[in-house]
């Protein structure tokens, strides 16, 4: 049977993209939304998407993510071949493997913070406890409280325990502090670099807030729908000590 991984991708990588393209659309009307993205992500390292708006970042994080499929190019998730799976493949893929956390974090109103956070837990494969995961984002005093009763960057660190609850292996975060101020949004930055060095959970943000790049291990700048510029750091710095 012919090989389809290549040969370049090891283990050490969480994601390896190559010549990836998305079009939305036909005819007139298509839009490029990724024009050939060659891409390696190391795992567990913390990535910062940044660039314009309708540059493509979004739609990469939802290929990677297995919430949207490429019209062209390779994506491999850990030499396991994205781009070849079905829908099934895919759900699991999801299931397994996968956290999200949004703009907008989407909590249930009628639920605690800690129900919140077991909705998912209940439905993972090695969940982590909902308590535990409400204590990894500095929370733990807060679980029956009702999101009404929690301010935006604390419903934000509930979303993260969601995510985080079921153990993922990547966690993809768009535009996470897009709701909040920068005071509350430094808080939720600190508790992804906090879990990424803890965990060890290969974490990719998607921010317009360009500051946010100093606290990554590598920065890749879009443009276009396609990549522009890849910057590793060599010393990471905390939330706090970012200037917004
Ligand atoms: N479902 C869709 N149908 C048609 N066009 C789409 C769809 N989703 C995204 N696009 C287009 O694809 C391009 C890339 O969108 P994308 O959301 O990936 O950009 P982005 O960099 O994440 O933008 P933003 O920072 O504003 O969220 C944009 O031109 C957008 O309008």
């Amino acid at each position: 049977m012919e090989q389809s991984t290549p040969p370049e991708i090891s283990p050490e990588h969480a994601f390896v993209t190559t010549d990836l393209s998305k079009v939305y659309g036909e005819g007139a009307a298509a839009v490029h939304a990724l024009r050939g993205v060659d891409l390696e992500i190391p795992a567990g390292e913390l990535v910062v998407l940044l660039g314009p708006s309708g540059s493509g970042k979004s739609t990469l994080l939802n290929i990677l993510g297995g919430i949207d499929r490429a019209s062209s190019g390779r994506a491999f998730f850990k030499g396991d071949e994205l781009t070849a799976m079905n829908d099934r493949q895919l759900t699991a893929y999801r299931r397994r493997h996968v956290g999200f956390v949004f703009q907008f974090y989407n909590l249930m109103p009628s639920l605690t913070a800690l129900e919140n956070v077991d909705l998912v837990a209940e439905i993972a494969i090695a969940p982590m406890s909902s308590m535990e995961a409400l204590d990894m984002v500095g929370l733990k005093n807060r679980a029956t409280h009702f999101p009404s009763e929690l301010s935006g960057g604390e419903q934000q660190r509930v979303a993260i325990a969601r995510a985080i609850a079921k153990n993922p292996t990547v966690l993809f975060c768009d535009e996470p502090t897009g709701a909040l101020d920068s005071t509350t949004g430094v808080g939720v930055l600190k508790a992804l670099q906090d879990l990424n060095t803890r965990l060890g959970t290969t974490t990719l943000i998607i921010t317009h807030a360009a500051a946010t790049a100093a606290m990554a291990d590598r920065v890749i700048h879009f443009a276009d729908g396609q990549i522009r510029e890849v910057v590793k750091n060599d010393y990471k710095a905390s939330p706090d000590d970012i200037s917004w």
